[in-house]
């Protein structure tokens, strides 16, 4: 199977490194391609993928192609891939808010799908929701999800809608996270430890709160009354939050993030 990746970037590189490991590719590398010469010379030095440095050399030659530029990109990106594309090919999009019409529209084609992914697939620790068009038969969804779950793990969802809201939890959410930790590092910062000692009280505390709530069926709300004595510490924390209405903020902040997909895909 021919796997070719366009944008060479935080996600498209991402997703070439988990799939080259796939045994769907035979001896086969993944191709990629982008724009950029830098990174083109840097692919080409390190000899992992097949590099391209323009499209037609390639792109109809393909079986999947997945698509991971901006969304800003993507029309001037579609009017170049459009002469060249067959629709026996299988598209598959990493890029938030741009809908499957859409593409189907750029490119003049059938089969695509829809996806959601997110950062920590560069540890294999991503998730991926994805959906797709009609005409995506049922071997090629199977396909599509290996592929997706060599960064990770992935989640089929309905309709585009949810493509949206995931955006707005998963696959914005990582940045959520670290906006978390940098507030409690600059917490740490203003109590006098150093930055060495910031870093590992509060990359611990986050890793080991996970590893608890990975482990078990409990909940965080049922966590947190395990972490919390009455008229401790941790109370004084929470009543600060809940006083300061924390947990509707980080809601509203999750809704923008979705409201912001479904806007995406109308510009
Ligand atoms: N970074 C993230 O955490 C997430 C990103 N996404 C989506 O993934 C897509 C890519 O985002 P990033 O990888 O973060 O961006 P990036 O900026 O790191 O990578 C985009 C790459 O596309 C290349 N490029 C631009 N125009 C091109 C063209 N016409 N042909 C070929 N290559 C071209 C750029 O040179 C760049 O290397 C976006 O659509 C974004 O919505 C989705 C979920 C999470
Ligand atoms: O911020 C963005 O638009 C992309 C989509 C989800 C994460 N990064």
């Amino acid at each position: 199977m021919r796997v070719f990746v366009i944008g060479a970037g935080n996600m498209g590189l991402t997703y070439a490194m988990g799939m080259s490991q796939s045994s769907l590719l035979g001896n086969k590398k993944i191709q990629i391609y982008d724009t950029d010469p830098d990174k083109i010379k840097t692919l080409k030095e390190e000899g992992v993928f097949e590099v391209h440095t323009s499209l037609e050399d390639c792109l109809g030659k393909v079986d999947i192609v997945f698509i991971a530029v901006k969304p800003y990109h993507s029309t001037s990106l579609f009017e170049e891939m459009k002469p060249l594309v067959r629709n026996e090919q299988l598209f598959i999009s990493l890029m938030a808010g741009v809908t499957i019409e859409t593409i189907q529209e750029g490119l003049q084609i059938d089969k695509v799908i829809r996806t959601m992914p997110n950062l920590p697939a560069k540890v294999g620790k991503g998730v991926t929701s994805y959906t797709e068009s009609n005409s995506v038969s049922r071997i090629e969804l199977l396909t599509a999800r290996h592929l997706l779950d060599t960064t990770g793990t992935s989640i089929h969802v309905d309709t585009e809608k949810f493509i949206d809201a995931s955006t707005g939890i998963s696959g914005s959410g990582p940045a959520y996270v670290f906006y978390f930790m940098q507030s409690m590092l600059e917490a740490a910062l203003k109590m006098g430890f150093s930055d060495y000692d910031s870093k590992v009280l509060v990359s611990n505390t986050f890793e080991g709160a996970i590893e608890l709530f990975n482990q078990s069926d409990i909940s965080p709300e049922h966590w947190i009354d395990k972490v919390a004595s009455k008229g401790g510490t941790t109370q004084a924390a929470i009543d600060s939050m809940e006083d300061n209405n924390v947990k509707q903020l980080i809601q509203d902040a999750a809704y923008a993030a979705f409201d912001r997909a479904v806007e995406l895909g109308k510009e």
